[in-house]
């Protein structure tokens, strides 16, 4: 099962099988975001477009009544003593220059009512719906919306009245074709149609007016409420649902062919990014055989004496055009591929080779190794290393073995192997020490010799950043545990001093070296 998974995964893992899986899977990610959106941003225009359309209604409705609110203020200031036909006809004359008024009454100082045209009496009044708009008394009646005759619209102040019809709104708003503008109470009650229709309140309304949303979709309408006045009354436009369906496919379309372009592009760069790696892997099992891979050492010095005491080695990987390619660039890929084993014994080889002879005429002086999980879980560069050491003469002592925390993928394995190192007279060093989260619980179980404080940490000493404490508490730590401490990314004089103050014994970066090739070392060496 294990190997037809791995042979399935094999399959798999090129280019553009991998590349249309990651089509497929995105597309459908994002074609369902694409479907959500779509409709979002449909109900989104419509809104707008409705908001715009309920602004205007509402403009027009209220220009509408400021002007008859100023007819009425006009008429306050006439003064009727007797209501005879002098005076209906001065009213009538008066009415003629008031737009949308069709009658006027003026109540005279006995109490009694002087008209231009009989309005509606008290009692009729009690069957239309009445509002109070500041000082404005305000009837209606809907029923008799589409009759422009008769006066379906009072306004009456302290003692002028004038009559109106709501016929006017139909007129002034002109709502376009497929739409609705309702006048409703607090309750959502429909109290006028601007449209004509006499059709009762439906619930699909009532729910609109209540809605948390200013937008809400119920049956074939759409329904848009504004806000509601201190009387609870609000405006509730109404629209037919088919522009917000066209505008909602419109919108899916679009973002689909977005989602669709996007996918194909995101597994077309996955293939593109496999085949990058897996031409990486070629490329290094070619450098590998081309013998294209170098090593620089970088010096290790003393902080007390500042005599060099030892090296790092750092592979490198000059290509066939001379070009050198950076080691954070190739490793990772050479994690994951399992490559980085033949490069592991390939830096072994070179160290002996370069440096063997230097070693075994300065037994003093030590050079350390990197090992990466695969190394650790392998453990195929062990039996090379003790045969070379012996052939050139070089004691086990001379080389260290650098691990990090990300290379301890098996504590229970990593703790045998380095134990095995161990016996046979190597020295383990713990790379990056404090980046790993549990590095204090491999301190414990592992066979170490030497800590390497990570250069992060060397960089807060004496700043104000929270991690300046970590090296001098590695180091104390160190001290504790019979462990010698190595001090990595140097750069500045102070920063070599206060470690040696605090009890570091070496240290390594570009304040004592750069990376250096062999034969620099070796210079460097004689000179330190
Ligand atoms: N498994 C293996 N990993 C290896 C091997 N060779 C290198 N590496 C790892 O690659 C990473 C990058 O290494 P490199 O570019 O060589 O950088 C090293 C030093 O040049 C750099 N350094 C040292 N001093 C300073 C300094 O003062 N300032 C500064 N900015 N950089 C400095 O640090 C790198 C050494 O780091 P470390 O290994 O943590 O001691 C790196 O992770 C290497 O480990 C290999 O053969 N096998």
């Amino acid at each position: 099962m294990n190997d037809q998974w791995t042979r399935f995964w094999r399959w798999c893992y090129r280019p553009w099988p991998l590349g249309l899986l990651v089509a497929v899977l995105s597309g459908l990610l994002l074609l369902s975001g694409a479907w959500h959106l779509g409709s979002w941003q449909a109900r989104q225009a419509e809104q707008q477009r409705l908001g715009a359309l309920h602004a205007e209604v509402v403009r027009r409705t209220s220009g509408l009544f400021s002007g008859l609110a100023g007819h009425l203020q006009a008429l306050g200031q006439q003064r009727i003593e007797h209501c005879d036909e002098n005076a209906r006809q001065q009213l009538r004359t008066l009415r003629r220059g008031m737009l949308y008024v069709q009658a006027v009454a003026v109540r005279m100082a006995d109490g009694q009512w002087c008209q231009s045209l009989p309005l509606p009496d008290e009692q009729s009044l009690q069957a239309y719906k009445a509002w109070q708009f500041d000082s404005v008394r305000l009837w209606w009646n809907p029923q008799q919306l589409n009759a422009s005759s008769e006066p379906s619209l009072m306004l009456q102040s302290e003692r002028v009245q004038v009559a109106s019809s709501l016929r006017y709104f139909q007129d002034v708003i002109a709502l376009p074709e497929g739409y609705q503008a309702l006048l409703t109470d607090a309750q959502g009650q429909r109290m006028l149609d601007y449209s004509g229709l006499r059709s009762a309140t439906t619930a699909a309304e009532q729910a609109a007016a209540h809605s948390p949303q200013p937008l809400s979709v119920a049956g074939q309408h759409v329904y848009l409420r504004g806000p509601g006045d201190k009387n609870g009354m609000r405006l509730l436009l109404v629209a037919d649902d088919s522009r917000l369906q066209e505008a909602t496919r419109y919108y899916q379309r679009l973002f689909s062919v977005g989602a669709l372009l996007f996918s194909v592009l995101t597994g077309w760069l996955a293939a593109l990014l496999i085949r990058h790696e897996q031409s990486l892997e070629k490329a290094l099992s070619l450098a590998l055989r081309r013998g294209e891979l170098e090593v620089d050492y970088q010096p290790l010095v003393d902080l007390q004496t500042r005599r060099c005491v030892g090296a790092e080695a750092l592979v490198r990987w000059r290509r066939a055009d001379g070009q050198r390619v950076r080691p954070d660039l190739f490793i990772p890929q050479a994690e994951d591929s399992g490559q980085i084993c033949a490069i592991t014994q390939r830096v072994i080889e070179l160290v002996v080779a370069e440096v063997g002879e230097l070693l075994r005429t300065h037994p003093q002086l030590y050079v350390s190794v990197n090992l990466a999980a695969a190394d650790i879980a392998g453990a195929a560069f062990v039996e090379p290393a003790r045969r070379l050491l012996r052939e050139a003469g070089v004691a086990p002592a001379q080389l260290v073995w650098e691990v990090t925390e990300r290379g301890l993928v098996d504590v229970e394995l990593a703790t045998r192997l380095l134990g095995q190192l161990r016996a046979d007279g190597h020295r383990i060093a713990i790379d990056d020490f404090g980046t790993g989260y549990s590095s204090l619980s491999y301190l414990q179980q592992l066979p170490v010799d030497v800590l390497k404080i990570d250069k992060s940490f060397v960089d807060a000493l004496g700043t104000e950043a929270a991690s300046s404490p970590v090296a001098p508490h590695v180091i104390e730590m160190a001290r504790d545990l019979g462990l010698k401490v190595i001090a990595e990314g140097v750069e500045h004089e102070r920063q070599a001093v206060l470690l040696a103050e605090l009890g570091a014994q070496i240290g390594q970066g570009w304040l004592f070296a750069k990376p250096l090739d062999a034969q620099s070392f070796r210079a460097f060496v004689e000179q330190h």
